[in-house]
């Protein structure tokens, strides 16, 4: 008699896909991992001064003698993929789940690939570490510009000169000539050091070197990022010939041809196959600048207003027309082609206030926190304007301290000290921001992210001053997450739908008491 036929088990399903969403900001490296319901399951960073100390960086950057020039090393960053991915891997992290992946980059910042750095590129051994493979030969300018760099003003000039005017050219790239902007960077480095520059084959910006590695190949500039070089044309999104040629001949050929932000780019590269297991059909979605990314990830609705507390403070909106004005910039928007974000930037930010939490609130974010709950809102007039390092909005350095009677003053108590810092860091943000028309009405919601935005007294001073609610998500570095949403959408339209389920998590700080503004030329 036949044995009765028993099928195997059904084998088990494949476990669910996943996205990765990287960060190359100011101080570290940062990865986030979110399933296809936008659970965030893994979070994980590399600290580029205390883990990558070797590079000798503070908050990330060397200063240069000049107080002007700011670097990052190039190096550096690659490094820290390395450490990172190596961290994730020992982890027990399942690379060969990833479906997609995608990424952000602090803006402006410019890397400079050497002649014959895409074949290493393209033939890297999965038996060394990156860092091994591209530390000889494959950058021609070792530390890389990055955007507290201050130090082009002349080419700025010549560049606004030769477009006939500042607000001819913020009306074509959307800023006018910014010191930290690429483009300005770039042809600083043309006629100060012809040599590097001649022996670079392709100039990236961080979001796209950083997309590069991952590739294997040389990855197109977004849109959006591209839009912070003052060299593309926000309404054609295409490269400018007039301030292409104002800023080196054939510029065109090194920069490769911008792409939309939502930009499938490729498979990721075999050496990532073959090192970390990651799958061969895994896709590499465009990388962006941090600002954009952050943008994606908070979801922001028209009428929001974001405010973000990482290295720099940023306050940034989504908007339909470009405006472009003397002040501020708009960029092509990262998740709608047909939309735009304005942007305002201000250096003195987080590094400002970890100063003043050294000197007087003994290092301590806790010491701090307790020198705002324990001063009343509107300081009894005293104030204060902190620009250590020379300001972006405004253009402006020195540290301005007034008393409640607006006399100007050398020093005030601790505790008046910290509020007067924070009450006039959020007051200049809001200036600012109604100065380009950007109106705080009843109902805007203001929405906060960035590594301050976990400390709620902080956030208290920003709704009181803002005189509006202030939001948060649970977790501080949106420009990660909004690099996993991308990575998720793979570039489709979705990633713009408002019903998201993030939205549950908002926390609120509200409004105090109507703050009484105060009046001041800053
Ligand atoms: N508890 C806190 N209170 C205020 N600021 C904080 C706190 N924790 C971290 N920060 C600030 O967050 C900054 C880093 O923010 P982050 O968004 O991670 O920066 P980036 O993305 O530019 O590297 C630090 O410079 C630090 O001053
Ligand atoms: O220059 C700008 C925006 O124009 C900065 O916001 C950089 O993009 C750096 O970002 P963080 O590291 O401070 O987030």
């Amino acid at each position: 008699m036949a044995a009765a036929q028993v099928s195997p088990p059904p084998p088990p399903p494949p476990p669910p896909p996943l996205y990765l969403g990287f960060d190359f900001s100011t101080q570290q490296l940062k990865v986030l991992v979110i399933d296809g319901n936008l659970n965030v399951l893994h979070q994980d960073n590399v600290q580029f001064d205390s883990e990558l100390s070797d590079f000798r960086t503070q908050g990330g950057v060397h200063i240069h003698s000049d107080r002007l020039t700011v670097t990052s090393p190039v190096l550096m960053w690659v490094k820290a993929l390395d450490l990172l991915l190596d961290k994730m891997k020992r982890a027990g992290f399942d690379f060969s789940r990833v479906r997609a992946l995608s990424g952000s980059g602090q803006q402006h910042g410019s890397v400079y690939w050497k002649r014959g750095a895409s074949e290493t590129l393209n033939q890297l051994s999965p038996d060394q570490d990156l860092f091994q493979q591209l530390q000889v030969c494959v950058f021609s300018v070792s530390d890389s510009p990055v955007w507290m760099d201050s130090s082009s003003s002349q080419q700025c000039l010549d560049l606004q000169a030769a477009v006939g005017g500042a607000l001819r050219l913020a009306e074509i790239t959307g800023s006018r000539a910014y010191e930290r902007f690429t483009g300005n960077q770039i042809c600083k480095l043309r006629q100060t050091r012809p040599d590097a520059y001649q022996d670079t084959e392709r100039i990236s910006l961080v979001s796209s070197f950083a997309a590069s590695l991952f590739l294997g190949d040389y990855a197109a500039i977004d849109y959006s990022d591209g839009s912070g070089m003052n060299l593309l044309d926000i309404r054609t999104r295409s490269w400018s010939e007039v301030c292409l040629k104002a800023t080196a001949p054939h510029l065109d050929q090194l920069l490769g041809a911008p792409l939309p932000s939502t930009s499938v780019l490729g498979p990721v590269s075999s050496y990532f196959v073959h090192r970390y297991g990651f799958s061969e059909t895994c896709r590499v979605v465009a990388f962006t600048g941090d600002n954009p990314a952050s943008l994606a990830g908070m979801r922001l609705q028209q009428g929001d207003i974001a405010v973000s507390l990482g290295t720099s403070d940023t306050v940034f909106l989504w908007i339909q027309q470009p405006r472009p004005a003397l002040e501020g910039h708009v960029f092509c928007n990262p998740v709608d082609w047909q939309a735009y974000m304005a942007l305002l930037c201000f250096k003195n930010g987080s590094l400002t206030r970890e100063r003043i939490r050294n000197e007087c609130a003994g290092g301590s974010w806790e010491v701090f926190s307790a020198a705002l709950r324990n001063t009343p809102l509107g300081n009894n007039g005293n104030i204060g304007f902190y620009f250590d390092t020379m300001e972006i909005t405004p253009p402006a350095v020195g540290v301005y301290r007034f008393d409640g009677d607006d006399n100007e003053v050398s020093s005030l108590s601790s505790q008046v000290e910290v509020r007067a810092l924070v009450e006039g860091q959020f007051l200049s943000r809001r200036l600012h921001a109604e100065s380009l028309g950007y109106s705080i009405i009843p109902g805007t919601r203001v929405l906060a992210t960035g590594g301050a935005s976990c400390n709620t007294e902080i956030l208290q001073v920003l709704s009181d001053v803002f005189n509006a609610p202030v939001y948060t998500i649970d977790l501080s570095n949106s420009a990660c997450l909004g690099a996993a949403y991308r990575a998720l959408h793979g570039g489709r339209e979705a990633s713009r739908c408002s019903s998201h389920p993030r939205l549950q998590t908002w926390r609120v700080f509200s409004v105090r008491v109507c703050v009484c503004f105060y009046t001041t030329d800053t």
